[in-house]
């Protein structure tokens, strides 16, 4: 679990004021560290284009071609001039060296984009559009530094970016390397220190991202233990059976130790390993929301009623009542942002477009968070952001070969599987997240489906 930052100027302002490093330290260790990886991965002479912006990122930019200089063929561009005061001596320096600023672009082994980074104000011109455009299209490995140009601190993109296989990330990671729109511009993220131990440099904060080696997974290891001590869940089946059928069946993968079906139906067809009634009763976990539609909208004053975990899913969210719900404790919501829209509008926190959903994909999960404690929201998309508390986690391990129907069945069943065996719901909702995320990582990636990837959540092997 590593911790991200909305903004991280008030740690570079903690450098200079507390630990008395100059601007000039930090930028050379900025500059510093992308070498290190050019030094790593390409050999000596390769051809390095290095575009810098009038800013300091411009200026991190600049201070890497005069490291590389004399080393490696540098070609440094600078479409906009140098203007912050860093970039105009970072430019004498390189300068002095013998570097020469190039007018032309010309091809080369690497790309690093330094146009802009933490300071991107407002949507880029048609000149830088037109940079973007070209340096994307290269045939070169490509580096950010800081944060892919175009990306702004919400993780938005105005309107384009610059499309990177590495992002070197300054001082700490941003959020905005982890928005849904980001996904396909960041790269490899490496995180780079500015002359201090991350320990010192770092502060505390609300937002963490979850990693592949964080997993913890529901292995048994009391052998004197019985089916209904690793839980019985109860999912509800609606219009749609399929869907309580494969979360049902992630559910009991994933370890829960008794699955039922709940259905007011006799002519659906059930797998064997799931067990069927028309009552709900003897659960100590619900899942419900998935396929609904209207059924069971009797009943759900009298689920309100029931003091156990559940996973609230899909057509839940279209129904006032949910708002009761809201006021219990142990309650899991899984929303994809369609989802989320409704659910913001029925609790009066307003009305929001998909679009608008996902441009404020931090915003709004956190603000919904701060006003239902409770309650944890696990918010869909190619990054999944879980909020509990005012906190958000972010399980980015997840890849496009999860955008498929039936994949949020099978998470959903997952999580109701670890609050079932009794795990406390934000653990439950992480940890099923980022085993859901791992399963989820399928070659070809357009192949997987529903059951293969209920088949892979027993495969997952412990980190
Ligand atoms: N202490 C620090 O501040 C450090 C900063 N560093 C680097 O400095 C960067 C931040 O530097 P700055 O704050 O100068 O910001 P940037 O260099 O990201 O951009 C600021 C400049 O771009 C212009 N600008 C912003 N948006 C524009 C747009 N859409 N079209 C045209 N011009 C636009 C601004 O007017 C300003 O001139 C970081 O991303 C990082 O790379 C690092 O060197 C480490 C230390
Ligand atoms: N591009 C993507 N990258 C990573 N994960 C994705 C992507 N698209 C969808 N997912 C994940 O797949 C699941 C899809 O859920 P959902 O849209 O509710 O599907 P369904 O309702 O059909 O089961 C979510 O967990 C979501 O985070
Ligand atoms: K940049």
């Amino acid at each position: 679990m590593k911790p991200v930052y909305r903004e991280v100027y008030s740690f570079d302002k903690k450098c200079y004021e507390r630990y008395k490093l100059t601007e000039d330290i930090l930028m050379e260790h900025a500059a510093y560290s992308i070498a290190l990886e050019i030094y790593k991965r390409f050999p000596k002479f390769s051809k390095i284009n290095i575009v810098a912006g009038p800013g300091n990122n411009g200026a991190d930019g600049i201070t890497l071609a005069r490291i590389l200089w004399g080393d490696y063929i540098v070609n440094l561009y600078l479409p906009l001039g140098a203007k912050s005061n860093m970039a105009k001596l970072q430019l004498e320096r390189f300068l002095a060296l013998g570097g020469k600023v190039k007018e032309e672009c010309e091809s080369g082994d690497v790309i690093v984009d330094a146009i802009f980074g933490s300071g991107l104000k407002r949507d880029l011109d048609e000149k830088i559009i037109g940079f973007i455009s070209k340096m994307n299209k290269a045939k070169a490995f490509k580096i950010a530094c800081d944060i892919p140009t175009g990306i702004d601190d919400k993780g938005n993109l105005r309107p384009v970016a610059f499309k990177a296989d590495l992002t070197v990330t300054m001082g700490a990671e941003k959020l905005a390397l982890y928005s849904d729109f980001a996904k396909d511009y960041v790269g490899e993220i490496i995180r780079a220190d500015l002359g201090v131990s991350f320990n010192k440099y770092k502060g505390p904060t609300k937002y963490h991202v979850w990693e592949r080696g964080d997993l913890i997974l529901p292995i048994r290891t009391t052998q004197n233990s019985h089916k209904k001590s690793y839980g019985h869940l109860g999912v509800l089946a609606g219009e749609k059976v399929g869907a309580a059928v494969l979360a049902s069946l992630a559910a009991f993968n994933f370890g829960c130790g008794v699955v039922s079906i709940v259905s007011h139906r006799e002519d659906i067809n059930i797998p064997y390993e799931i067990m069927h009634t028309h009552h709900i009763e003897n659960f100590n976990t619900l899942a419900f929301g998935m396929g609904l539609n209207n059924h069971f909208d009797d009943e759900l004053e009298d689920i309100l009623i029931f003091d156990i975990p559940m996973v609230i899913d899909a057509d839940m969210f279209y129904k006032e009542i949910i708002k009761d719900f809201l006021k219990k404790e142990n309650i899991v919501l899984t929303p994809h942002p369609k989802e989320f829209a409704s659910l913001l509008k029925i609790v009066g926190m307003g009305e929001y477009s998909i679009k608008e959903i996902q441009e404020n994909r931090f915003d709004l999960a956190e603000e919904f968070s701060n006003k239902y404690p409770n309650v944890v929201l696990l918010l869909k998309g190619a990054n999944k952001i879980i909020a509990y508390k005012g906190n958000l986690h972010i399980d980015p391990n997840g890849s496009v070969a999860l955008a498929k129907g039936g994949s949020g069945d099978v998470l959903a069943g997952m999580i109701a599987s670890l609050l079932a065996q009794g795990w406390h719901p934000l653990k439950s909702t992480i940890h099923a997240s980022l085993s859901h995320s791992i399963a989820g990582n399928y070659n070809p990636n357009y192949a997987l489906t529903p059951m293969k990837l209920i088949e892979r959540i027993g495969n997952i092997l412990p980190s």
